[in-house]
């Protein structure tokens, strides 16, 4: 929390994007038959699921276990999570109906969520619960697509062909991302990430007219609670300064932008989250705390740093790597926050 505030911290904070996921057998037998958007429903199973990577990894943050789609799933989208495929969505939304048809989220469609969350607050003490919500361009690309996308053209095409439904989908989706966050931090979650994965794909320009005042408008939405606001996407180098902007305290970044270039990227005034690539925990160990040092070094350039992995944790890493790493980040940086 004090990272993220840009307030001096004992050690460098680091908590792993996907910490809770395949990677881990314990999540593999919890899950077990359970398809992920009903496991997503159950609160007891959330709060296992969330607290998992805790008992083996000395990380500062919990994620709440959840996914991006399951607001759209709550009002009433028809949906599902293909296992190694993503979200599928039966109707795509291509036109005005489609996207009259999208209502706004209620807290009682959630009410798992608020349950998960008091009892994952009352479970963690000190070590905060970080809620998240998808962004508004990642959103409206599954949805328009009707799943997982490369190169977002038919999203694409309406984002530039027809502006003024592209605007309304997407502020339908930032109310939407709205009351899923506000429910989280309301419930006791004490930071929030919106990851917009995929806007890495849209040029500045186009991200500054057509994305940024839909997530300034989640972020300003949020803004009273308090809690420090994430702002992640994959690919987004050319867009963190515009992510910071949007009104978030903590800018994400993947790999490719080595963290003291984002700092020059950034405005003053914000964190930064990030940044080892992911596959690099696959490569042998030296290997990978050598870049675990660098990312360090590199953060300390920043006025606040919370140590994460570039994207998500891939499922065939090993969870012992990422106890060590976590470990390592603790040992290194405390090292340097005490020198004079
Ligand atoms: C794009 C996106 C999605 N979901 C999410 C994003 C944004 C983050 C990112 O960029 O990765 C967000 C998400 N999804 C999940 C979390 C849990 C919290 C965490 O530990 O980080 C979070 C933060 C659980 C999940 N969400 C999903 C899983 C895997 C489900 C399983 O066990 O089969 C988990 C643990 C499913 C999912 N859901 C989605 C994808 C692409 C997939 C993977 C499909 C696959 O490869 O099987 C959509």
């Amino acid at each position: 929390m004090n990272a993220c505030r840009r307030l001096p911290v004992p050690h460098t904070p680091v908590w792993f994007m996907r910490q809770a996921g395949r990677s881990l057998p314990e999540y593999r037998e919890a899950r077990g038959a359970v398809p992920m958007l009903e496991a997503c429903a159950i609160p007891d199973l959330i709060v296992e699921i969330t607290m998992q990577p805790l008992r083996r990894y000395a990380v500062d943050a919990a994620i709440f276990f959840s996914d991006i789609v399951v607001p759209l799933k709550a009002i009433g989208v028809d949906l599902d999570i293909k296992p190694g495929v993503g979200p599928v969505i039966a109707d795509p939304i291509r036109d005005a109906a489609a996207v009259g048809r999208l209502r706004p989220l209620w807290p009682d469609d959630v009410p798992y969520v608020t349950e998960a969350v008091s009892s994952l607050n009352a479970e963690l003490g000190d070590i905060p619960l970080i809620g998240f919500a998808g962004g508004p361009f990642t959103l409206a690309s599954y949805l328009i697509e009707g799943g997982p996308s490369k190169n977002h053209e038919r999203t694409k095409a309406m984002m530039y062909g027809e502006p003024e439904l592209w605007a309304r989908l997407l502020d339908r989706l930032a109310d939407i991302a709205i009351t899923y966050l506000k429910v989280q931090v309301e419930a006791g979650a004490r930071a929030v990430q919106l990851f917009d994965s995929w806007v890495g794909g849209v040029a500045p320009a186009d991200y500054r007219r057509s994305v940024l005042p839909h997530s300034e408008k989640i972020f300003a939405a949020l803004e009273p609670y308090g809690v420090p606001r994430i702002h992640f996407g994959v690919g987004t180098g050319e867009l963190l300064g515009l992510m910071g902007e949007a009104g978030a305290d903590v800018v994400g970044v993947d790999w490719r932008v080595p963290l003291d270039e984002a700092v020059r990227r950034v405005d003053a005034g914000k964190a930064l989250q990030g940044n080892l690539d992911p596959a690099i925990l696959l490569a042998p160990w030296e290997v990978a705390a050598e870049r675990a040092r660098e990312v360090l070094a590199q953060g300390r350039t920043a006025e606040g740093h919370v140590f994460n992995l570039g994207h998500g944790v891939l499922p065939s890493t090993d969870p012992g790597v990422l106890a060590r790493l976590a470990d390592l980040v603790h040992e290194e940086s405390a090292v340097h926050a005490e020198a004079p």
